[in-house]
């Protein structure tokens, strides 16, 4: 690096001087980055195998199994360096709790918003606060069960219309890939009851685009992020066309043609001192949150199920029998008020739904320490938090430190536990202030679409895998975290989809997702 053009090391006392000089800042960096990391109090730290960039490629490709390793060598609190941040990973119920119920906002989420808004959507600093600011505490009213009301009717009727859709195409050869079947059912129907029947639909394939590349975004990397940057493009398009129909609408718009939380949603991104580029990013960026990990987790509810026949077959006899106990009339089920299949009819399928939770939630929520504090352990330790650091609540090795073969799925791990007296650990929609907004819609999405689903379909697996689907998170298995991310968009995990014998009706074309077809 430092020869001449002719492969020469330079030879004068002044190009010496340079190369030393060079040499010397190069070293100072790097000291001063580790002594960085250990200036920090008495938190174990991990040490980066690379320095400057830290652990931030193994952090955003494969973070749990990174974490897990973490964990077992320097236990449940922790400093890493995840690029140039120092950033405190906590695996300790107590200390989750503590920082997720802070009340004081000397952890503040504004520094992630900013972050996550401008690597995925281009939104700017200023614009970005009106995610933490408005837009989602507001979602705690819209989101609430109140509020589910103006939502659930029209969910209800585009999850019903789509199962029916398949109902009519699937034939004895119907082979679907897993993740789009359950993808477009959410998708659709959660768009439909938040923004209502002119919501472009057809933006599904690029969520998901999005969704499965994210971390290339964040990464920011330009040969990663290529693709998933069109996604982007389209569907900012065709959502900002959206808002601009339903803005240029909304003097003579009805409750039909835009729901209520989209009504007040869109209020808010009327904003003139809003850029319509920031407006329309903001906007996927709340459309990125509302179905993200609904989506990811109906997918392992189903991947779970199929996997394991047996379980299928209970959670199946139970929806028959309250079905035809309670709701003979089936319609009494789409019209019914918002937790009704949180009711003891429902109890086996609330708990699946609850392990899958557990199993597979992979939010880890971030907080940047504003001032100086201390955190609690449950040892009753304290640990210092110095003013820059950020903290990471790990949930998923929280839900991992289940002392009964945490591994496995196991659809009555919670009604038993329940029986028994036994606290299974369960936070998979976070705690305190900003604590999941939508956990009541997604709740509900979940049940809502897998009743429907076993009442009319005979549902089984393409591929068996001949052992008990375990976290597609953990370290260990036959699989890595990126591939089994993958599955949701590749190569997937197949179904073959038959019209119940309960339901029989003939068969015809097969139905796709598109601007008009799910309404
Ligand atoms: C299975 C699906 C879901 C899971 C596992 C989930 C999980 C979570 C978690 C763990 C948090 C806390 C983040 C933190 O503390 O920083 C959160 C926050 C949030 N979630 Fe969900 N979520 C799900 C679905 C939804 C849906 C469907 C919506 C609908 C819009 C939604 C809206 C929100 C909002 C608005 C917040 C932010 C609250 C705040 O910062 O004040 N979530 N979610």
């Amino acid at each position: 690096m430092f020869e001449d053009a002719y492969g020469r090391l330079p030879t004068t006392p002044i190009s010496l001087a340079a190369v030393t000089l060079c040499m010397a800042l190069v070293v100072c960096a790097i000291g001063r980055y580790y002594l960085q990391l250990r200036s920090h109090g008495p938190l174990p730290t991990v040490w980066p195998v690379i320095p400057i960039i830290g652990d931030a490629f193994q952090f955003l490709y494969t973070p749990l199994q990174y974490y897990q390793s973490c964990r077992s060598k320097y236990g449940s609190v922790f400093r890493c360096l995840i690029g140039n941040r120092r950033m405190i990973v906590i695996c300790d119920d107590v200390a989750i709790q503590g920082v997720l119920r802070d009340k004081s906002r000397i952890l503040s989420t504004t520094t992630i918003h900013e972050d996550v808004s401008a690597a995925l959507l281009n939104v700017s600093p200023t614009a970005s606060r009106y995610l933490p600011d408005i837009l989602l505490p507001m979602s705690g009213d819209l989101l609430s069960m109140t509020g589910l009301v103006h939502i659930i009717p029209a969910l209800n009727r585009s999850l019903h219309n789509y199962v029916e859709r398949i109902k009519l195409s699937a034939n004895s050869r119907s082979n679907f890939l897993l993740s789009t079947f359950v993808g477009e059912a959410i998708y659709g129907a959660v768009s439909v009851g938040v923004f209502g029947d002119n919501y472009p639909l057809s933006t599904f394939f690029d969520f998901e685009s999005i969704d499965a590349n994210f971390t290339n975004l964040l990464s920011g990397i330009p040969f990663l992020s290529r693709s998933s940057k069109s996604s982007r493009s389209r569907i900012l398009a065709k959502v900002g066309e959206y808002i601009d129909d339903a803005l240029r609408m909304a003097p003579r718009v009805t409750s039909m043609q835009l729901p209520d939380p989209a009504q007040k949603l869109l209020a808010i991104l009327s904003d003139p001192d809003l850029s319509k580029k920031d407006r329309d990013g903001l906007l996927v960026m709340y459309i990125w949150g509302l179905h993200s990990s609904n989506v990811r987790t109906a997918f392992w509810l189903f991947a779970y199920l199929l996997n394991d026949p047996a379980t299928l077959r209970l959670v199946r006899d139970e929806i028959d029998q309250t079905l035809s106990r309670d709701f003979p009339d089936f319609d009494s089920l789409l019209n019914a008020p918002p937790g009704v299949l949180d009711g003891p009819g429902f109890a086996y399928l609330t708990s699946a739904v609850k392990e899958t939770l557990r199993m597979s939630s992979v939010i880890t929520p971030v907080r940047e320490v504003v001032e100086d504090t201390f955190i609690t352990l449950s040892t009753g330790e304290t640990m210092p938090l110095r003013k820059g650091e950020f903290i990471t609540a790990n949930l998923p090795m929280y839900h991992y430190s289940e002392s009964d073969s945490p591994c496995n799925f196991r659809a009555d791990r919670y009604l038993v536990g329940e029986k028994s007296g036994k606290k299974v650990p369960y936070m998979p929609w976070g705690s305190g202030e900003h604590v999941c907004k939508g956990r009541f819609l997604a709740i509900h999405t979940l049940k809502m679409f897998t009743i429907m689903v076993l009442r009319s379909l005979d549902l089984s697996a393409v591929t068996k895998t001949g052992q008990p689907l375990t976290s597609p998170y953990l370290r260990g298995y036959e699989t890595t975290f990126m591939q089994r991310w993958q599955m949701r968009t590749h190569t997937g995990l197949s179904l073959y989809i038959r019209p119940s014998i309960r339901s029989q009706v003939p068969s015809a074309s097969q139905g796709v997702l598109s601007d008009e077809g799910n309404h």
